[in-house]
């Protein structure tokens, strides 16, 4: 008997809040929570996977409802099993998604895949009764798991009445919770401003080193380059996502000038989008960052295939620090080798953060020993997943 999707469930969920960055505000924004449950016991219980999207993107309920999800429970059971049809096979499952799919112009379908993909490799670890890093680890990588992934405090938003006081106190919190370095958002207001904010953080952080910055695509090329000029000496971590994400010119042109890191990625939706950024944005494997986040890109199958071209190009997983502070990702960083992932400490929750008994140590977390993604040991997010059932 081949194992069987026995029903797949989704629903929008709010994760709105009064934050903004440079682009947009979070006052309406909302995201996807699928279940999708299969017929295999284990403990007595019938197998459920869980997914959701990542922030920054609006719960594709209609993409899923109308297309992907009657596509996947329609497909026979020999197209989304592996050859014994003991489990489910996230490979074939995408091929079953992108059916009728034509290439380019991604859209948001990469958003309702990759919230789907997530639920399938919760199900995949769960039914081997493993993690799923470890699963990464044993199936695709080299056999070795990091015990601890490197972890930054995503946070600086802008926010009504927040001033450089709050924004300190915000940054002392990250610190004290065990994190050694702290993301802002910069190109919101003016850059004299933004100057006087990050100053105003790296007084609590030190140095440079442990500030990142992100402009979440707002800068033109003279203003990006202005941006650079006005902070370079700062040395910062990482300049983020300086201008338009698809437009590979401004960043190679940027990349001419600006003398240290940079980071961007998290609104490449595609193997494709990736290997074009690659190509044309003149990024220096050496020193900078990619944030390609699986959730809002066709899952972790693509993201597979996305590490692949990395290094066919002279790039490393290494090189990888994926955007949206999510397990699926820390399982990612954990079994694939990333050099880390994000961590919204104070922010999208019940979707950021780790497990609940894994404090930030150093600037670094662990991951709990049980089958799946790990959701059911945090509990906020297990008990908003578990009303999908
Ligand atoms: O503010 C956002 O949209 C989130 C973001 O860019 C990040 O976490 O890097
Ligand atoms: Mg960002």
């Amino acid at each position: 008997m081949l194992l069987k999707i026995v029903s797949i469930k989704e629903k929008a969920v709010p994760i709105s809040s009064s934050i903004r960055n440079s682009f947009i505000d979070f006052s309406k924004m909302n995201a996807s929570i699928v279940a999708i449950q299969t017929d295999v016991i284990r403990d007595g219980k019938p197998v459920i996977g869980y997914g959701f999207n990542s922030n920054g993107r609006y719960a594709p309920s209609g993409l899923l409802r109308e297309r992907f999800i009657p596509r996947l429970l329609e497909a026979a059971p020999e197209d989304i099993t592996n050859n014994e049809g003991t489990n489910l096979d996230p490979h074939k499952i995408f091929n079953v998604l992108m059916t009728n799919e034509k290439p380019g112009g991604h859209g948001e379908r990469t958003v309702a895949i990759g919230t789907l993909d997530m639920a399938v490799w919760d199900a995949v670890a769960k039914i081997e009764g493993v993690p799923l890093y470890k699963l990464l680890a044993d199936q695709y990588g080299d056999g070795t798991i990091d015990e601890k992934v490197f972890v930054y405090a995503a946070g600086g938003y802008y926010m009504p009445n927040k001033g450089l006081i709050e924004l300190q106190d915000e940054m002392k919190g990250y610190l004290e919770a065990g994190y050694t370095k702290v993301k802002m958002k910069v190109g919101g207001d003016s850059i004299a401003e933004d100057v006087r904010r990050i100053e105003a953080v790296l007084k609590v952080v030190g140095s440079g080193d442990n500030l990142l910055v992100d402009a979440n695509g707002r800068f033109n090329l003279k203003e990006a380059i202005a941006f650079g000029e006005a902070v370079k000496d700062y040395k910062l971590y990482w300049y983020e996502e300086a201008g338009d994400p698809l437009d590979y010119e401004l960043q190679a042109k940027l990349s001419e000038v600006y003398p240290h890191a940079m980071a961007t990625g998290e609104n490449l939706f595609s193997l494709q989008d990736a290997t074009n950024l690659i190509r044309h944005g003149g990024m220096n494997p050496k020193t900078d960052f990619l944030q390609f986040d699986c959730a809002l890109s066709y899952g972790l199958t693509e993201y597979m295939r996305i590490l692949e071209m990395l290094k066919e190009n002279g790039w490393s997983s290494r090189n990888c620090i994926p955007h949206g502070g999510h397990q699926m990702s820390l399982n990612i960083a954990a079994g694939l080798g990333l050099a880390g992932n994000e961590s919204y400490p104070g922010v999208f929750q019940p979707f950021g953060g780790f497990a609940d008994n894994y404090k930030v140590e150093n600037g670094h977390v662990g991951l709990p020993d049980i089958p799946g993604v790990g959701f059911e040991a945090k509990e906020n997010l297990y008990t908003l997943l578990k009303t999908l059932n």
